[in-house]
């Protein structure tokens, strides 16, 4: 028996994940106000167009420009228009008036979340976003309760379903970025600007939240390392596939200890990176993502499943409405942010992880010696070296994401030349950077074609 009276629900947005909200709340209001204990009533839908065509048939007239009137008055407010503003106001306005607030919104809460949540605290509301990293995939609550009485020290992740899908379009099918960026959109995968997923933004608002959650300090978006798909080519997709390994759009957020100083603190980054075809990263398909969690109590976790997507991402938004109506209800402490520890953020030339580098070489007795010494000057350690002949020589590139530069010229165009691949132990990225410049810089050197990182040893 149901005596608790309905709760207002006011949406904001009915594009790919909203209308498939509205559409679940409308369908299922029977089971969920037996789970509740409480009606849910969705007293209207704000968007920029009433009249625009939608993949979801929804009563029209819940449809609104006036999204601060729907606010007004509103239990619950779900925020799925995307962008900083007018989502940043409304959000406070809801907040302001005591509404919880359940978004998916990653730009805005890797920008703008500690007055978020500071404006949720001073009137006792929510702020819930579990749809804001990794789509479907319970990660947020995971973070903030289950392993709260844990220590993590690692997040190893796709968090990026568009990227994830593009790159294994290319690596499968052979298809263009664009191609495929094309069809992730239309899959309603992709952000209303698919910038922010081929140039790593949204990863990395993504790796900020995580990053924040994990290690109880903000960490503010501007010192999340940031490198996209862009500069993904054909060749290291292939050269890859050859050696065994897949590229992955990662997020990596972990603790580290500055070898200088003795200081522990955090770094969260966002780069694409090989790793071997056995990982099991590399079984993690199209759209879907995956997070692995090393903590220091319970061991290694992984969590996966459907990363984007309309209605895979309205079941993480739907948990949450559940789990606000329920304090509606039957009450219970809210759950603050937590950012005691307030551990510096470190630089990405702290960073040690391991590298490949492809470089293209005169086929000359004594160059290989040379390049070890280059190598072995800068305090990088090789592990493994291949060599191929013939060669091309393509573009230089001096680091994972700078821009390409001409080749040098072949003195006489007879020189032979070789292709070493060459695989280094760990090392500091500061160091391999400073070393990678001066193997650009040497004579023997006729062009550095890839630089990438490997991870997931
Ligand atoms: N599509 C996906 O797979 C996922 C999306 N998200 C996040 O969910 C949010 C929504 O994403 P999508 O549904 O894909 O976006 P979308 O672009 O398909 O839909 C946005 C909706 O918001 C409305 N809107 C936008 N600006 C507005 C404004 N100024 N005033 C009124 N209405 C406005 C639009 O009319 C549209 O109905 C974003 O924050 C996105 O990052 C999170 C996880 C997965
Ligand atoms: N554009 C995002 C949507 C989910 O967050 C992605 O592709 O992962
Ligand atoms: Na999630």
């Amino acid at each position: 028996m149901i005596e608790y009276r309905n709760l207002r629900v006011a949406l904001l947005g009915a594009g790919s994940v909203g209308s498939q909200v509205a559409r679940l709340l409308l369908e299922q209001g029977d089971e969920f106000a037996s789970r509740i204990g409480a009606r849910l009533e969705l007293v209207g839908i704000a968007v920029r167009d009433v009249d625009a065509s939608r993949d979801v048939d929804l009563p029209r007239e819940l449809f609104t420009t006036d999204a601060s009137s729907l606010i007004l008055g509103a239990d619950i407010v779900v925020e799925l228009m995307g962008g900083i503003e007018p989502a940043r106001g409304y959000v406070l306005e809801a907040l302001n008036s005591g509404a919880d607030v359940i978004t998916a919104n990653k730009a805005l809460l890797a920008t703008h979340g500690p007055e978020l949540f500071e404006a949720a605290e001073q009137v006792g509301a929510q702020l819930y976003y579990e749809a804001a990293v990794a789509g479907a995939i319970p990660i947020i609550r995971p973070l903030r309760d289950s392993l709260a009485g844990d220590r993590i020290n690692r997040i190893l992740g796709i968090v990026n379903g568009t990227t994830n899908f593009v790159l294994d379009r290319m690596d499968i099918h052979g298809e263009t970025l664009q191609d495929a960026l094309a069809t992730a959109t239309d899959r309603g995968y992709a952000e209303a600007d698919p910038t922010a997923d081929i140039g790593g933004y949204d990863a990395a608002q993504k790796a900020a939240i995580l990053a924040s959650l994990a290690f109880h300090t903000t960490v503010p978006l501007e010192r999340v390392y940031r490198e996209g798909i862009t500069s993904v080519s054909k060749a290291q997709v292939d050269a890859a596939r050859e050696a065994g390994a897949v590229i992955k759009l990662l997020a990596i957020c972990e603790r580290l200890t500055d070898r200088e100083t003795g200081e522990e603190g955090v770094s969260a980054r966002v780069y694409p990176a090989l790793i071997s075809r056995d990982h099991p990263l590399a079984a993690v398909h199209g759209a879907h993502n995956a997070v692995f969690v090393q903590s220091a109590a319970a061991g290694d976790l992984m969590f996966y499943g459907a990363g984007a997507g309309g209605v895979e991402t309205a079941s993480a938004v739907l948990g949450d409405v559940v789990s606000a109506a329920r304090r509606h209800v039957v009450g219970g402490p809210g759950v603050a942010e937590s950012t005691h520890a307030d551990l510096p953020v470190l630089d990405i030339g702290r960073v040690v992880t391991r590298y490949q580098i492809t470089l293209d070489v005169e086929d000359q007795p004594g160059v290989l010696a040379a390049v070890a010494r280059i190598l072995s000057d800068g305090g990088v350690s090789v592990e493994t070296v291949q060599q191929s002949v013939p060669s091309h020589t393509g573009p230089v590139v001096i680091a994972g994401n700078a821009e390409p530069s001409a080749a040098r010229p072949i003195h006489g165009g007879a020189t032979p030349t070789a292709t070493l691949v060459i695989g280094t132990h760990e090392a500091e990225e500061a160091a391999l950077a400073a070393t990678v410049e001066a193997l650009a810089a040497s004579d023997v050197v006729i062009a550095i074609s890839s630089v990438l990182r490997v991870e997931g040893s």
